[in-house]
């Protein structure tokens, strides 16, 4: 009878003997002092020579002025140092942007690798499973790089041979907690390397006041509000279809009103216009006055509403067709923008079949042959559930606000969006904090964006109302 013993060398031994105790007894080779000595000194200087090559900047502004302290004292030694602090300080104060950039950032990229994640790497590869322990010997993915800047640190890794980036999404909880950020994103920066967001703090935690209305008019992307690294979150909606989800009290709204804020100018110009359907009758409705009459509420009269869109946009195919491929907005023919809100009132839950069938059918016609001739389509969805969600592919480009549970998050923005960071279900309910955040899917881009979209107020409505009229 074989026995097998437990342990990570012993289960190789086999006894034929029951109860036959094997002992085990790897074999020593003693290693002389001089030799393990001469290893360690020689990573030591490998190791210097690593941090010269790597961060000559922040090791001279250490090394120069403590070889002078040391060979010729602190007063020698602050020669050098004084006016180099005083030249940093005017430079900060007289063009802080690029002081940041060549200095400020640097320095604080090299804080932070030195401080928390060099120190932290190694434990944390470990406990989260990304390190392997093969043959006694441990393999740990390498930190290539750490970059900061305004509102996060970016860390290049270089992944252990054979692992996938889905390895490493499945750990964003273990890496975001074991570097102490709030979250963390991975991207695929190249075959087998990979680059992790870690934010140092949230630039959108405060709401956005509504934005100016542009001063000239356009149908080029229009400013909704804020991304996460502070820059202008800009939508494009002329040539796309976007499907906007949330929960109840998101802020779906401060989108649709962002994006019709962006266009009135464009509308005042004749180049815009804006068809919007309301059948919960409580969004658009503030200002009807905008919609110049395309405004519908029954949905009865949204189906009609939507016949005539498909009924603009194949009489312009049959003008275009032959003639041009794009659509530029003219005052002939202008770039129509249906908006819907809460689409499935219209579609999933809509209990006349007919009208259900004929409002589906109008919404996909025009989703799928809208955007080369103008008219583009920009609806809002509650509850994304399995039974709204094949609406979801019509769609090239998604948001997703606040959602209720974690599944529903690839649910609108496409398979894989949660795992690369896209964490709507995590946005806070109160929405003082969490209103208007929520995460871009474009078609262009795989890697979901974090965002917030101004608030435009009742009283903002009201205002754009009553320049239209
Ligand atoms: N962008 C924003 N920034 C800050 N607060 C916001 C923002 N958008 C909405 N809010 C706040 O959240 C509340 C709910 O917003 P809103 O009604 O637009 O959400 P919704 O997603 O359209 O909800 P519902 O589906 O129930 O209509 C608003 O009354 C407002 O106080």
């Amino acid at each position: 009878m074989f026995k097998r013993m437990p342990g990570d060398e012993p289960h190789r031994i086999v006894s034929t003997t029951p109860d036959t105790a094997v002992v085990f007894k790897p074999a020593v080779v003693q290693t002389p002092a001089i030799i393990t000595l001469v290893i360690f000194i020689a990573r030591f200087v490998a190791g210097l020579f690593r941090l010269a090559w790597r961060h000559p900047i922040a090791l001279a502004a250490v090394a120069v002025p403590a070889g002078l302290c040391l060979t010729y004292g602190w007063r020698v030694a602050l020669l050098p140092v004084v006016p180099a602090l005083v030249a940093m300080g005017a430079w900060a104060v007289l063009d802080r942007p690029t002081f940041l950039r060549w200095v400020g950032w640097r320095l604080l990229a090299f804080a932070r690798w030195f401080w928390i994640y060099r120190r932290h790497w190694q434990p944390v590869m470990t406990v989260a499973g990304l390190a392997r322990h093969i043959s006694g010997r441990e393999y740990v993915p390498r930190l290539v790089k750490v970059t900061s800047d305004s509102w996060a640190d970016r860390l290049t890794v270089r992944m252990l041979d054979g692992q996938a980036a889905k390895d490493w999404s499945d750990r964003i909880e273990n890496l975001s907690h074991g570097f102490g950020s709030e979250s963390c994103r991975v991207a695929v920066a190249k075959a087998g390397r990979l680059v992790l967001t870690f934010p140092r703090h949230d630039p959108l935690a405060a709401p956005i006041a509504a934005l100016p209305i542009p001063g000239t008019p356009t149908v080029g992307p229009v400013e909704i509000g804020r991304q996460e690294d502070g820059s202008p979150w800009l939508l494009r909606l002329h040539g796309t279809h976007v499907l906007v989800a949330g929960a109840t009290g998101a802020g779906k709204g401060s989108i649709i009103w962002s994006a019709i804020r962006g266009l009135m100018p464009a509308m005042r110009a004749g180049l815009v216009e804006i068809w919007a359907l309301d059948p919960k009758l409580m969004e658009l409705s503030y200002g009807k006055a905008l919609f110049g009459g395309r405004y519908a509420a029954d949905p009865a009269d949204c189906a009609d509403l939507l016949d005539e869109a498909v009924s603009v946009m194949h009489k312009r195919a049959a003008r275009f067709a032959g003639v041009q491929r794009s659509h530029t907005p003219t005052l002939d023919d202008p770039f129509v923008l249906v908006v819907v809100d809460e689409v499935a009132f219209l579609t999933a839950y809509q209990s006349d079949r007919q009208l259900r069938q004929r409002i589906s059918a109008a919404l996909a016609t025009l989703t799928t042959q809208g955007r080369a001739v103008g008219v583009g389509v920009l609806a809002a969805l509650q509850g994304p559930r399995k039974e709204v969600m094949n609406i979801r592919n019509l769609f090239p480009d998604k948001i997703a606000l606040r959602l209720d549970e974690s599944e529903q998050v690839d649910m609108v923005l496409g398979d894989g969006a949660r795992d690369r960071g896209a964490l709507a279900d995590r946005i806070s309910p109160r929405p003082e904090r969490g209103a208007g955040v929520g995460y871009v899917r474009l078609e262009i881009s795989p890697d979901p964006i974090r965002v917030r979209a101004a608030y435009v107020s009742d009283y903002d409505i009201r205002a754009m109302a009553g320049e239209v009229r």
